[in-house]
């Protein structure tokens, strides 16, 4: 069984179903991909998982156990760490005394005596932000807080890490540092779920990828799969390679933007 197991989730808020029969998995030591068009549902699955929304039907099994149930302060103390889209740091706190809070707060939820200050510091060195760890997060730029995110949520050594959108706001250079220190903490053994619109990341560093549309996974597979799937190519462009030029969907504005955004892996119409 995988580290995380999604089992026909459905969520329902009165007419809406945002989630519809999700069946998904992530696995550790595996960099995970959820990606869909604006909408799809990713936000509620991570809702779901993390303990922030209940779902209507449906279970979530984390290391064998149906955590379905369990709340979330008790699910980020089994492992099951997060980021969000938006940043939750403590503006007023340096960068440092920032990840030293999580740090404490996730050693003293453990019962473990209080551990070093160099732990703090090797995560700000691990994350590529120790440059700034004399700064107050609120005068941080946006990628660099992003990063303090996920070196907060690091500081309670999560065994799975859900990550939303790590990426936005981080610049080229740092997307690409960013990718290798996903691959190292896969190699480490941590299982990453990651929501990402940056399709050129989501593509070089994942191993597995799940697609939503309307709700429901309609696709699964390594990356070269996924990017050929006619499915996922309908989700995000209204029409596939597949299908003939006057079956293809009139284009929204939000389709237009997914269309730019799938750009770089399913190509543009011709
Ligand atoms: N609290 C809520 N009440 C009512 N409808 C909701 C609620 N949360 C989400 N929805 C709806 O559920 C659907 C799925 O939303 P969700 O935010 O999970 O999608 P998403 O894939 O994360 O989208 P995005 O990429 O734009 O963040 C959408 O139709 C959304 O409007």
């Amino acid at each position: 069984m995988s580290l995380l197991e999604v089992d026909h989730v459905v969520v329902q808020f009165g007419g809406v179903t945002a989630v519809n029969e999700a069946a998904f998995s992530a696995d550790a030591g595996r960099v995970t991909g959820l990606i869909g068009p604006n909408g799809a549902g990713k936000t509620t699955c991570f809702n779901v998982i993390s303990g922030l929304q209940k779902p209507t039907r449906g279970k979530v099994w984390y290391d064998g156990k149906n955590i379905s149930r369990v709340p979330v302060h008790r699910r980020s103390k089994r492992g099951i760490g997060r980021t969000f889209q938006r940043l939750e740091a403590f503006g007023s706190l340096t960068v440092r005394e920032n990840v030293r809070v999580a740090h404490d707060i996730a050693a003293g939820s453990r019962g473990l005596l209080h551990r070093g200050a160099r732990d703090v510091d090797i995560l700000l060195e691990r994350v590529g932000i120790a440059a700034y760890a004399e700064e107050r997060a609120d005068s941080i730029p946006t990628g660099t807080a992003r990063l303090l995110e996920l070196a907060r949520c690091l500081a309670s050594e999560p065994r799975l890490l859900l990550l939303d959108e790590p990426s936005s706001g981080l610049d080229e250079t740092e997307t690409d540092a960013f990718g290798e220190l996903l691959r190292d903490l896969a190699a480490d053994g941590v299982g990453i779920l990651m929501v990402e619109h940056d399709m050129d990341l989501v593509m070089a560093v994942c191993d597995e990828i799940h697609v939503l549309d309307f709700g429901s996974v309609i696709a699964s597979g390594t990356p070269g799969q996924i990017r050929t799937d006619p499915l996922v190519q309908k989700a995000y462009l209204g029409y596939s390679d597949d299908a003939p030029e006057p079956a293809r969907r009139a284009a929204t504005g939000d389709e237009m933007d997914q269309t730019m955004v799938m750009a770089p892996i399913g190509g543009t119409p011709s």
